[in-house]
């Protein structure tokens, strides 16, 4: 009796969205060829295409959503299917311990709307100082004043109380609203949490530090993917926009001489084809497919190349640097509540029919992943000025439990054992709880991404080296100790919170709560949010830690760009897949501005 299947009972699961591709035409020549259907490619794709003058191709290597990506309480089971390319982590030596083999998961969007179609949905633009850092770093043109404009151009916010926000767009393509199932926990902690001294905010506002209710890139209560937003309505009315699906792009096409990028050549129901760029090649890719279809296609650190056998057209430090938002799984906290955890039983047949058949955006379908309140906060050991948080805790209600082991254990490569110790015995007692995720939003832990060797079908090896800089891990501690302090509140005490003392397997040595517990648990329960960014970093061409140039043009390489979150240079006050749009919207005007300013001498 699970949520799949009800719905399989229902007869849903069948319902696919149609989508024809046509056959590739060999050396067919498109304006612009954009490799990668995720949260940028999409947003790039429409705004591209919107000048009928102009042929767009996108190349996606997945398929397209089906109902499931359309539920948002499924986001946890979406990393178990073909939608997510499974990419794990090298054997950490610092963190994961509670991986099967210490390699973290890695999910990755493998689907026409890439992360944006497995992500929690999560709505986070990040704070002023991020933006104004890129632009003092090297990246003109990519100050918080210079990109707020395009977050709020592809909002469309149907937020209570934010809606004279100049914060807040009404008008554009994406969809961004409250979540319309709310459980005690949510008010609880939005409560407590002011209670112990954080503001409510409006964490995409004036003020990013406080406590909210979290904002969703859902419509009226389900998924709205970067393909929802941006191919969907416009894709049977553009002629200009072609659009091929389980297209996987293998190389570049670069002259090694003049180092013009001229096309791509790339795998369609295993035949082999070209495509030729007449304006641009631009990837958007994602932060570890556009860094290794680089690297592939020679542009990159020659020591790599050199040892696989790739010749080196241009070297640049490609993967050599790369950020996460590493996060700890809890504290947990038990609660006196009835109702409240979503356990798979407690997902009604009603719940079901009111979400598909009324449009019913207020049952636990529509909770995004379980993910409902973030709050944003300093922790006493900062550096950073006072409206520039540090950590992030995020409320979800239950935890690893509350899908009985399917889909979290499963997508987080966690131990058998380790559930069975930790979490069975909640779930076998369908104990009411909620989890704290805690984030590190500034992590000084530094990866990279490399190549294992010139098959674009194998993966690329991912050494995150999380906490391999102790400090991640005290600002995680001083994050699990605000959280505790959130929970000792009237507000949490009134809903019987108190922390789930179990210990951690691998932690038993450790008197519960003291410090060196929690570090041994941020250690065992390390647990990325999937925020990868700088593989392909932006800055200025005389920094050599660059790739790609503030017009997200790849340095020494001309009709080459990068649009999508591996530019990002520094890990944001964020979930990454607002910028991802951001980045889309204002590529896109980058380019345009170019090309159409140029149309006189082109003739
Ligand atoms: C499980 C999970 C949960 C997350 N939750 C949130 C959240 O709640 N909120 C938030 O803000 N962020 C979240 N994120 C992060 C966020 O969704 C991503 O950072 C963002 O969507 C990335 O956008 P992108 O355009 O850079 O890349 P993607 O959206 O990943 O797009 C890349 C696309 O390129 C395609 N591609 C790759 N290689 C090739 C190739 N060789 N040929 C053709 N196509 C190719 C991929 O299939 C994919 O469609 C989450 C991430 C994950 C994995």
């Amino acid at each position: 009796n699970t949520i799949l299947d009800n719905i399989f009972q229902l007869g849903l699961a069948n319902v696919i969205e149609q989508f024809n591709t046509p056959t590739p035409q060999h050396n067919a020549a498109y304006d612009f060829i954009i490799v990668g259907g995720g949260a940028a490619g999409c947003t790039l794709a429409n705004r591209l295409s919107e000048n009928p003058n102009w042929s767009v191709v996108l190349l996606e290597a997945g398929g397209v959503e089906n109902i499931a990506h359309r539920i948002p309480i499924t986001a946890g089971f979406l990393q178990g299917t073909h939608s997510n390319w499974g990419y794990k982590s090298v054997p950490q030596k610092l963190a994961c311990f509670g991986m099967n083999n210490n390699e973290c998961a890695l999910p990755r969007g493998k689907i026409l709307g890439g992360t944006s179609s497995i992500n929690y949905m999560i709505y986070n633009r990040g704070n002023r100082r991020d933006y104004d850092g890129w632009a003092a770093a090297g990246s003109k043109g990519w100050s918080y004043d210079e990109v707020l404009p395009y977050f709020l151009k592809s909002e469309n916010a149907q937020l209570s109380g934010l809606e004279w926000s100049p914060y807040h767009n009404h008008s554009g393509p994406l969809n961004v609203e409250d979540v319309g199932y709310r459980t005690q926990f949510s008010h609880a902690f939005v409560l407590g949490a002011q209670q112990a001294g954080h503001p409510h905010t409006d964490y995409n506002g004036e003020s990013q530090v406080g406590v909210s209710y979290v904002q969703a890139t859902t419509q009226n209560g389900r998924r709205h993917s970067a393909y929802r937003a941006f191919i969907r309505p416009v894709r049977r009315l553009r002629r200009n926009l072609s659009i091929f699906t389980f297209a996987q792009v293998l190389r570049v096409l670069v002259d090694p001489q003049t180092k013009v990028a001229y096309g791509v050549e790339f795998l369609h129901q295993k035949k082999q084809y070209i495509f030729k760029a007449h304006k641009e090649v631009i990837l958007s890719a994602g932060a570890f497919n556009s860094p290794q279809l680089l690297m592939l296609s020679g542009i990159g650190p020659a020591d790599n190349l050199n040892a696989i056998g790739i010749p080196v057209i241009q070297e640049l430090p490609v993967g050599k640097r790369m950020y996460d938002h590493m996060s700890h799984i809890g504290p947990v906290f038990l609660t006196n509540t009835t109702g409240q955890t979503t356990y798979p039983t407690s997902i009604t047949l009603s719940d079901i029919k009111r979400f598909f058949l009324f449009g019913d955006r207020n049952t636990r379908l529509s909770s995004i992943g379980g993910v409902e309140c973030l709050a944003f906060v300093k922790i006493p050991s900062s550096q950073r000025p006072p409206d520039w948080p540090d950590v992030e805790l995020i409320t979800v209600l239950g935890g690893m439990a509350s899908d009985d082991g399917t889909g979290l254990k499963e997508g987080g490569n966690i131990r058998q054992d380790l559930y069975d110790q930790l979490y069975l015995p909640l779930q076998l007692a369908r104990q009411e709880h909620f989890t704290v995720l805690i984030m590190d939003f500034h992590p000084r832990s530094v990866g990279r991404l490399w190549l294992h060797n010139r098959d674009p079908l194998r993966w690329p090896i991912i050494d995150p080296k999380y906490f391999s800089n102790e400090e991640d891990i005290e600002h995680l501690l001083e994050g699990i100790k605000a959280a505790i302090r959130i929970g000792e509140t009237p507000a949490m005490k009134s809903i019987g919170a108190r922390l789930y003392d179990k210990p951690v397997p691998g932690c038993e040595n450790y008197l519960f709560g003291s410090d060196d517990y929690w570090r041994c648990s941020i250690r065992t329960l390390s647990y990325t949010l999937h925020h990868q960014v700088a593989t392909c970093r932006m800055g200025s061409p005389t920094d050599k830690t660059t790739v790609v140039d503030p017009q997200l043009k790849v340095h020494g390489i001309r009709k080459l760009r990068v649009v999508d979150t591996s530019i990002i240079p520094f890990p944001p006050t964020a979930h990454t897949n607002a910028p991802a749009f951001m980045i889309g919207e204002k590529a896109a005007d980058l380019i345009r501005g170019e090309w159409e300013a140029n149309f006189w001498l082109q003739k």
